[in-house]
């Protein structure tokens, strides 16, 4: 008998074996094919006229798309195979293959058919006979593992489908990237991949519950179930921190997916890579929606009424800058409801013709000549004093120069904010030339909407700038030289540099996909924002991504109990409601796949114990509770060398973090630099190294097979008392917890 099942075992992987080496074979037939059709595009590619090379341009960045894709599949390229009840067998892979007459061979794992891969039951077996989980190794398949969902074989409820694929998917080591999760979605995560694109949906689910992973797919299935909509809107993916950034950007691209704008919440400014705000109290500042007035404030104080009248020398004549002038100039300007920088030529349209009557009516009472108007506004218009006073008056600014002005001139900030108190304005002061941070990101979104393009003299500097660079990088380089040469046309040099018009118009030195002019056009609507660690954000935050997606087409993933920004959200409706009232629709993730029980038990019991209020997801991995040593003050840094040496012994080859209060990463990190030469990570890409040295910020959303978290009570001091940093630091291994503490333990731990 045991003789039978193992040799009907042979047979079907020596089908599966058949069948999967024709997909690869198919794969390889269609990677060359497009090689060759590239090549030839390319080779046609130097001569001809503007229109074919825009042509072959588009073609070759068509066949290098689906190159891309080809060659990112490689990995498990097929990992499923449903029978049907009515005799069919579907292949289930991360993209769709058929033959070259059209036969289908495998289907996307986003394709409708291919959803009872993920969501039939025994209950509900959707049409679905058997339901097979491919493993493979490389090109080969290694094992097969079947759900037989037949009625009289009744499964519990809530039951992990492909359990063992699961757990061999779980147990692999940490490579310090995020890694796909296509081949083993669970039920409750699928539904939540392929719900509808409308509208706002936020997913709340504790640590390890899949956020990311379920995020990141959606996105996927977005961009393949919408593809017409979204291919030419794009979706944009917003996280934390760089290195969070850094730790998901595989998980698209082997899904098939390159077109995905990626941002942390520091680079949602074109141009500008803000730094992390250290000050709790100028975080918290720059948050609310009252910056918004501040902002519109700080714009209003740059349309200045002069404090008197002015002359103006004119050649070898005089004409008066009345303040009346000025005033009547300014009022018609801001009727027009422009932003700042498009109704300054109302302003200096109103301005010049008010001094040309003037300059005309002085020349016929002195000479009593009448003179061709058209010549005085050329004379007027060219006056250096008259160029200087109107600047002054109503200054073409870029949102850099307006916001780095406000945080650094006293008299500024005051007039734009005048409910803060002197000390809330002495924080938030500055030198003129610190660098913007994260907090400023939404401020510099604001500003810029408020001011507009630096368009001068009816020459749309940027508009016209965006359009060449989505030609050709010879147009777009014959763009910025005429955008420097039209603004020095206008007289602004002096106002705006050439560097800060740049900053506006970065041009890539290649043709830019559609994801690369979207990262740069600030203005750019999205079909669909995914934000992760979406608990994080603060009011304004929110505002910017908003902005990005007029649709209101968002997935919102995060945990409200691990929240440790100053400024993040107590409730997803606090969050929310601004922006758009109730309208959202709130799913829940219940499953830890990454924590073991135990530790997840403790981190939850800190939590609590900390009168948070958190629901608990089931873990499904077993493993040792966490260990806790207690040393004297000075033996921390030393014992925490130790515990990571001793961690490294037990996990073999996989990754460990040691977490820690942000203002000792330094420390800790030379000091495991110098006992553990060329295995500790520093440094954005510090991720790739065996053992790595973060604070709780830098290690949100990440994990790792051992954590060493250092001193627990200065992780809750850093955000003001909040245990959300050391719940954060808590559960992030995938096996095993070690605590190093000399001072009291936040309560909930004090019990290991
Ligand atoms: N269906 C699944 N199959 C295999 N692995 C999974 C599955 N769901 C989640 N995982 C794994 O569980 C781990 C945690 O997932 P993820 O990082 O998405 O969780 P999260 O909810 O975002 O966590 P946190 O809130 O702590 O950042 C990852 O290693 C992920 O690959």
């Amino acid at each position: 008998m045991a003789e039978t099942v193992a040799t009907m075992a042979a047979e079907q992987l020596a089908v599966e074996r058949a069948y999967v080496a024709k997909l690869y074979d198919r794969l390889d037939e269609l990677r060359a094919e497009k090689t060759e059709e590239l090549a030839a595009v390319q080779r046609s590619e130097s001569a001809g006229s503007h229109q074919s090379r825009s042509e072959r341009d588009a073609f070759a960045s068509h066949y290098e798309d689906r190159l891309a894709q080809l060659n990112a599949v490689d990995h498990r390229l097929v990992f499923g195979r449903l029978d049907t009840h009515d005799g069919d067998r579907r292949y289930v892979g991360r993209i769709g293959l058929a033959t070259e007459d059209h036969q289908r061979l495998m289907v996307d794992w986003r394709a409708r058919e291919a959803g009872a891969f993920y969501q039939a039951t025994a209950q509900n077996p959707m049409g679905i006979r058997r339901r097979r989980h491919l493993i493979l190794e490389g090109r080969e398949v290694t094992a097969l593992e079947d759900d037989v969902l037949d009625p009289d074989m009744l499964a519990e409820d809530g039951v992990l489908h492909g359990e063992g694929a699961l757990l061999a998917a779980l147990n692999q080591k940490r490579t310090g990237r995020m890694s796909d999760i296509v081949a083993t979605i669970q039920a409750e995560q699928d539904r939540i991949i392929r719900a509808p694109l409308p509208g706002v949906r936020v997913v709340q689910g504790g640590p390890g519950t899949g956020k990311t992973a379920v995020a990141l797919h959606r996105a996927a299935y977005l961009l393949y179930e919408h593809r017409e909509r979204l291919r030419k809107a794009g979706v944009l993916i917003v996280g934390p921190s760089s290195s969070f950034m850094w730790y998901i950007e595989r998980v698209l691209p082997a899904l098939g997916e390159t077109g995905v704008v990626m941002s942390s919440l520091a680079e949602l400014f074109p141009g500008v890579v803000a730094a992390p705000e250290r000050d709790a109290q100028v975080a918290r500042l720059k948050s609310g929606l009252d910056m918004v007035d501040v902002v519109a404030k700080a714009v209003k104080d740059r349309q200045k009424l002069p404090d008197r009248d002015q002359v103006l020398r004119v050649d070898s004549h005089r004409v008066t800058l009345t303040r009346r002038i000025v005033k009547r100039a300014r009022d018609k300007a801001r009727a027009t409801g422009k932003p700042h920088n498009e109704a300054r030529n109302t302003f200096v349209k109103i301005a010049l013709r008010e001094l040309t009557e003037q300059l005309g009516e002085h020349l016929n009472t002195t000479s009593g000549n009448v003179m061709d108007r058209s010549y005085l506004a050329e004379d007027i218009r060219q006056a250096r004093d008259v160029r200087v006073a109107l600047n002054l008056a109503w200054m073409p600014l870029s949102p850099q120069t307006l916001i780095a002005q406000l945080f650094s001139k006293r008299h500024y900030l005051e007039s734009a904010a005048p409910h803060l108190s002197p000390a809330q304005v002495d924080a938030l002061l500055r030198p003129a030339d610190a660098p913007f941070t994260v907090a400023d990101v939404p401020l510099l979104d604001e500003a810029a909407e408020l001011l507009g393009d630096l368009d001068e003299a009816g020459v749309r500097v940027r508009a016209d700038a965006d359009r060449e660079r989505r030609k050709s990088l010879d147009n777009a380089e014959h763009a910025i030289e005429n955008m420097h040469q039209s603004l020095e046309d206008v007289g602004v040099d002096g106002v705006v540099t050439a560097a800060q018009l740049t900053d506006f118009n970065a041009v890539a030195p290649h043709r830019m996909t559609a994801a690369e002019a979207a990262t740069a056009d600030r203005t750019w609507a999205y079909g669909h924002v995914v934000v992760d660690e979406a608990q994080e954000l603060s009011p304004m935050q929110w505002r910017v991504l908003m902005r990005r997606c007029p649709m209101k087409s968002f997935t919102v993933v995060g945990d409200i109990a691990q929240a440790g920004s100053a400024t993040a959200a107590l409730s997803w409706g606090d969050a929310l409601a601004p922006f758009v009232g109730e309208r959202f629709v709130l799913d829940e993730l219940t499953v830890n796949y990454r924590t073991p029980a135990a530790i997840a038990e403790a981190a939850v019991e800190v939590a609590r114990a900390a009168g948070l209020a958190i629901s608990a997801p089931r873990a499904v991995r077993d493993g040792e509770p966490p260990i806790v040593v207690r040393v004297d003050d000075a033996g921390v840094v030393g014992t925490a060398v130790e515990q990571v040496r001793a961690e490294l012994e037990v996990v073999n080859g996989g990754l460990v973090a040691v977490i820690v209060a942000e203002d000792r990463v330094q420390e800790v990190g030379t000091a495991l630099a110098r006992a553990l030469p060329g295995k500790v990570g520093a440094g954005v890409r510090r991720l790739d190294r065996q053992v790595v040295v973060l604070s709780a910020w830098d290690a949100k959303g990440l994990e790792f097979d051992s954590v060493v978290v250092v001193e627990p009570q200065a992780l809750v001091e850093e955000t003001g008392g909040g245990v959300g940093n050391l719940y954060v630091a808590m559960t992030r291994p995938t096996q095993r917890l070690r605590v190093v503490a000399a001072r009291q333990l936040p309560a909930g731990l004090d019990r290991f």
